[in-house]
């Protein structure tokens, strides 16, 4: 059965070991997993079978972008192997996110395929230096219009933009938003951030959480406290 909670733990650790330890204090029916691109680099489908073994569902967080045939490929590979959800960027335009919806679809594959936007460690300095002149928010709303159109289930993006995407994008249009941080944690490297309780109350349809619970001191708490946030909304 899926979990009813919105909590998608990001497992970003350097060994499978490492992973399963944290996976093994999780509970399936009330979270679930994203394996990234150091634990998968480092593992490889291992890591999904033994947390589909586990009874996860699981967010392959590969972040695709190439040539529409590659990425059409290997979101097939990626669902093909049972994952739950699956991304790739947004600005690798349309023909490369049809592509690969047209290759689950042509598969009969149910994976959910959802768009990174505009990465949350980026502010408006970031984007202007890569030759993006306009604000993260503007620029993130292009991009869901231009995902929504391509026929995807949704984006990545940071919560602070989830409400104006719902307006634009509808209900069911699945925003994903990592860049949680509970009042009293570091922001490390994320820039657009909102507290669980916020990002809840912004419109977010799931929230990706890594380090806030991983490198607390005691993981199982900062999750406990996560959820007890989320229960007060
Ligand atoms: O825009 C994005 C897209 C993906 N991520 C990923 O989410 C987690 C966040 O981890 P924290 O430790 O809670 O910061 C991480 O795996 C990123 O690769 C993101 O942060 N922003």
């Amino acid at each position: 059965m899926s979990p009813s909670s919105p909590l998608i733990i990001a497992l970003d650790y350097p060994s499978l070991h490492a992973a399963l330890c944290m996976a093994d204090q999780l509970d399936p029916n009330r979270c679930r997993v994203k394996v990234g691109k150091e634990l998968f680099t480092r593992s490889g489908p291992a890591v999904l079978e033994a947390l589909h073994g586990r009874g996860f569902e699981v967010f392959l967080d590969l972040k695709f972008h190439d040539i529409p045939n590659t990425v059409a490929g290997a979101v097939q590979a990626a669902a093909e192997q049972g994952v739950w959800m699956v991304n790739l960027h947004a600005s690798g335009g349309r023909r490369m996110m049809e592509a690969a919806r047209e290759r689950l679809e042509r598969e009969r594959l149910s994976t959910y395929l959802i768009a990174v936007t505009v990465l949350t460690s980026m502010d408006e300095s970031e984007l202007g230096a890569i030759g993006i002149d306009e604000s993260p928010a503007a620029h993130v709303e292009r991009l869901a219009r231009l995902t929504q159109e391509s026929g995807l289930h949704g984006v990545v993006c940071s919560a602070r933009e989830a409400s104006r995407l719902k307006s634009l994008c509808g209900d069911d249009f699945l925003k994903v938003t990592p860049g949680i941080r509970p009042a009293s944690v570091a922001h490390g490297d994320q820039r657009r951030v909102e507290t669980p309780r916020d990002a809840m109350a912004s419109g977010s349809s799931y929230l990706v959480v890594g380090r806030p619970v991983t490198q607390a001191e005691d993981p199982m708490a900062a999750l406990a406290a996560i959820e007890a946030e989320l229960e007060t909304r």
